[in-house]
């Protein structure tokens, strides 16, 4: 029996003990989970045990058959899952049991509402991991030494799951941990060998490291008789115990694939889709790669897990390997076994090593082949847009190269079909194009509905041109990356001249040169009454409805980006807008017959509700108002 020194009760962060409440109340009919999670961590254990004792071999301490073992005691009521892995030394036992050391953890856990179901969805984005087994245990009780530190160096962890718990020093002469859960009184079942078993081969088949349970044999007399005392306990591997993606592919079914992306992106539901190949000559590797059926909580943060578990010649070298798929991709995860790389490869020879540009740009290609093909299923993909479209439409800006064929896969709101659920393609868009029209027109807003009444789109409206409707923070960011597809230019409808090439004929363009030279002293008049307001007044086309809109020049920033920008605290110097009249409003025509201080109130009136429809906000808000009244009440 080992004997507890240095014992002390610590309480648990604050995020552990709220996760640990909603996970108890909202996992209840999802309680098996628990081991495949312990099992995981297990298996974690061993791999970086493999990957440390590679240049240490003392590491193993004599012991370098790597294994987990699963035992359990019907009468206690207790199951132990044990491992000869890495272990943990008593900071590291404090640090792993008993915090949470995830940024954005606190503001995940304020979403969580206290209705099971929604819960659970939420809790299983986040993964719950070693916490997990107070779900069906009221008291567990963990053993563990750090590979490598003398006996003397064990560290019991004790806890009821209820707020605190203890660390002590104790002796232990096997390097690696051991969890011994004490079930609670409605989770005994898992105190049965059969179920164990089935639970194992239903989780862990994919795991290289063998999951092992032990097997009562008795020696038999000649007539068949057991011979008393003759009781030994033999260990039998339950699980297959060869890593999933070394197996070929017919080999392995949906379920198999399903269960060992549970454990790579430690999620709990199934994952969209996924593609395994095997890749051989100049470059050789494996790479089986998913994509999630949802987001995880941190896929904004900027120190989210992303990336591949890494392998060399299936030795695990590390987690979250970010050097093998660009951030757009970073939803992606997935297994990459490689023997390109040596097993003595860090993060730092990584960002130095040419080989490792050329696998990325290898697995680049797969992920966006795979989305390719999801794509062929409507309803799939738009549930994959609807998660991460806006973290794809980062990717023309950061992979040149690959550009077109992430155009191909972006989904938009259109006038087409004036909703704001993005799920048009531009292979869509070029099919319903005018005749005679060469350009994709697009619109940049705050909002869908700023977009969709925009009084720029008034025109195209009139003669059925379809207009691109975005709205997202990040689309004017894509457009100034995405010049074109399939050699048809973006336009921004809201700047520059508006120029609809040969949807327009000769007559019309002609009639527009003829109302422009007319209105020239009107012209004339607006600019002098706005001063140093608009950079310039001209009288346009675009508008069928409204007297006025402002434009910018072609190339200036947009003002979606602008108000980002300066929300971010960037300065930018300021540009005044081009005012577009409408002659054909009744305004516009009650302003060229207006004189004085009414036409100038007016012209001012214009210009501020062109503003205002284009989302922006006034200098003077009150003056526009004084003279809106003005006007109402003259
Ligand atoms: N059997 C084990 N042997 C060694 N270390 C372990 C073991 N189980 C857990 N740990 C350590 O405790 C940490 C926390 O485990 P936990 O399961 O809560 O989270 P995780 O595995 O990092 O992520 P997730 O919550 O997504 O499963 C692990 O990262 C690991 O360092």
């Amino acid at each position: 029996m080992s004997t507890a020194i240095r014992e002390e009760t610590l309480g648990f962060q604050t995020e552990v003990k709220q996760l640990l409440h909603l996970m108890i109340h909202s996992l209840y009919s999802n309680r098996e989970i628990f081991l495949r999670e312990l099992i995981s961590n297990a298996a974690d254990a061993c791999d970086k045990l493999r990957y440390a004792a590679l240049d240490n071999d003392a590491l193993y301490e004599g012991d370098s058959e790597l294994r987990i073992e699963i035992e359990h005691d019907q009468e206690a009521g207790t199951v132990t899952v044990r491992d000869n892995g890495i272990g943990m030394n008593r900071a590291e036992v404090i640090e792993n049991l008993g915090t949470i050391a995830r940024s954005g953890t606190a503001e995940f856990l304020k979403q969580l509402s206290g209705e099971q179901q929604k819960d659970a969805k939420l809790i299983g984005q986040f993964g719950v991991g070693f916490y997990s087994g107070f779900i069906v245990a009221d008291d567990i009780t963990v053993r563990t030494r750090k590979a490598g530190t003398p006996a003397g160096e064990g560290v019991e962890w004790h806890s009821k799951g209820e707020g605190e718990f203890t660390v002590a020093d104790v002796e232990r002469p096997a390097h690696g941990t051991e969890i011994v859960l004490h079930l609670k009184q409605d989770a005994r079942e898992f105190a049965d060998d059969f179920r164990l078993q089935s639970l194992v081969r239903k989780y862990s088949d994919h795991i290289e490291v063998p999951v092992r349970m032990p097997r009562v044999e008795t020696d038999k007399d000649d007539d068949g008789t057991p011979v008393e005392g003759s009781e030994k306990t033999v260990w039998e591997t339950v699980n297959e115990a060869t890593a999933l993606w070394v197996r070929p592919k017919g080999e392995v079914s949906d379920d198999e694939y399903k269960a060992f992306y549970k454990h790579v992106a430690h999620d709990f539901s199934d994952p969209l889709t996924w593609s395994h190949n095997k890749v051989e000559g100049k470059l050789e590797y494996v790479s089986l790669l998913y994509v999630p059926g949802r987001a995880p909580f941190d896929l904004y943060e900027r120190d989210g897990a992303r990336g591949v578990k890494l392998y060399v010649q299936r030795v695990f070298i590390m987690d979250d390997a970010e050097q093998f798929l660009p951030l757009y991709l970073r939803f992606v995860k997935g297994v990459l076994d490689t023997r390109d790389l040596s097993l003595n490869v860090s993060r730092e020879l990584l960002q130095q090593d040419p080989k490792v540009e050329k696998i990325k740009s290898a697995l680049t290609k797969r992920a966006l082949d795979m989305l390719g093909k999801l794509a062929k299923d409507k309803e799939a993909y738009q549930g994959f847009w609807n998660t991460f479209g806006s973290v794809l439409k980062e990717g023309p800006a950061e992979d040149f190269a690959n550009r077109d064929k992430i155009a191909g896969l972006l989904r938009f709101s259109t006038t087409h079909t004036d909703s704001a659920t993005q799920d048009q393609s531009l292979a869509d868009y070029l099919e319903r194009m005018k005749e005679g029209q060469d350009k994709v027109y697009y619109i940049v807003a705050d909002s869908f509905n700023a977009a969709k009444s925009s009084p720029h789109l008034e025109i195209f409206r009139k003669k059925g041109i379809e207009v691109l409707l975005l709205h997202d923070r990040i689309d004017e960011w894509l457009m100034s990356h995405l010049t074109e597809f399939d050699g048809k230019h973006f336009v921004d409808v809201a700047k520059g001249d508006l120029d609809l090439g040969e949807v327009e004929d000769e007559a019309e363009k002609q009639a527009q040169q003829e109302t422009a030279k007319a209105k020239e002293a009107l012209v004339k008049r607006v600019k002098e009454a706005l001063g140093e307001l608009a950079q310039e007044v001209r009288v346009t086309h675009r508008l069928t409805d409204s007297p006025a809109c402002v434009v910018l020049p072609e190339h200036e920033m947009g003002y979606q980006m602008r108000r980002i920008m300066e929300a971010a605290g960037q300065p930018l110097p300021e540009v005044k807008p081009i005012l577009e009249l409408n002659p054909a409003h009744p305004l516009v025509e009650r302003l060229e017959a207006a004189e004085g201080e009414a036409f100038t109130d007016l012209a001012h009136i214009l210009l501020d509700q062109a503003i205002i429809a284009e989302g922006g906000h006034l200098d003077d808000p009150a003056a526009y108002v004084r003279r809106l009244n003005g006007l109402l009440t003259a």
